[in-house]
């Protein structure tokens, strides 16, 4: 990674630092004055856009409902599968908030990126304080991907939506299953609202 200079802020994104036992105290090693920003999004439409991208990949694999349950018939979820793991977000937080204060967190709401991107780049910006150059009129809704893509990327003069990879169709996954794993994370949600001190509404 090149030197930060004066003026300059570095960035990284790596998703799995945020369910990764280790990264908290890696980071505050590194450097605690860290500002940390996080995407997070309802988690039960989180595991299966998750399971989406590992059927991408591989066709064979089994059902979303086999790997999200334990037991079909009591219904238990597993929460060993990652798709599931990963949005308990809740105790993902209690983990780092071992080592970086809340103040040092920015949470993105998901949601809100697809319906108000500008919005939600907003207090991005204010978070690390810079200067509100991204706006509303650096967004559009592009009809065909279904999602707001940018007008004008920098160094190009051609409108850029994200990848094939990014807003794909879902797969239909049984209400049952769906209301099931709704219930599972409700207490968690909760705890990470609380936690938060935002109430992301998946509920
Ligand atoms: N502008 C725009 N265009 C397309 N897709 C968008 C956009 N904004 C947010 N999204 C949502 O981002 C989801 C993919 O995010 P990922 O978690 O895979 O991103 S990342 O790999 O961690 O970068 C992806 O989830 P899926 O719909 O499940 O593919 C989208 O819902």
């Amino acid at each position: 990674m090149p030197r930060t200079l004066d003026g300059q802020i570095t960035m990284e994104k790596t998703p799995s630092y945020f369910v990764t036992k280790e990264a908290p105290s890696r980071v505050c090693i590194m450097n605690c004055q860290t500002k940390l920003i996080v995407v997070v999004r309802d988690p039960v439409t989180r595991a299966v856009s998750d399971y989406t991208q590992t059927l991408s990949k591989n066709p064979g694999l089994p059902s979303f409902q086999s790997l999200a349950l334990k037991n079909s018939t009591t219904g238990v979820i597993d929460t060993t599968w990652s798709a599931v793991r990963i949005g308990l977000y809740a105790k993902h937080l209690e983990n780092w908030l071992q080592y970086f204060p809340l103040s040092h967190f920015l949470f993105v709401s998901g949601e809100r990126l697809v319906s108000d991107p500008a919005g939600e780049m907003g207090r991005v910006q204010d978070f690390l304080g810079l200067k509100r150059v991204v706006s509303d009129k650096h967004f559009y809704f592009n009809q065909t991907k279904g999602f707001p893509c940018l007008k004008k990327p920098e160094g190009s003069s051609r409108p850029r939506c994200l990848g094939k990879s990014k807003g794909r169709p879902h797969p239909q996954i049984p209400s049952e299953i769906l209301q099931r794993l709704r219930d599972f994370y409700r207490p968690f949600n909760h705890r990470f609202y609380q936690m938060s001190g935002q109430d992301f509404g998946w509920d």
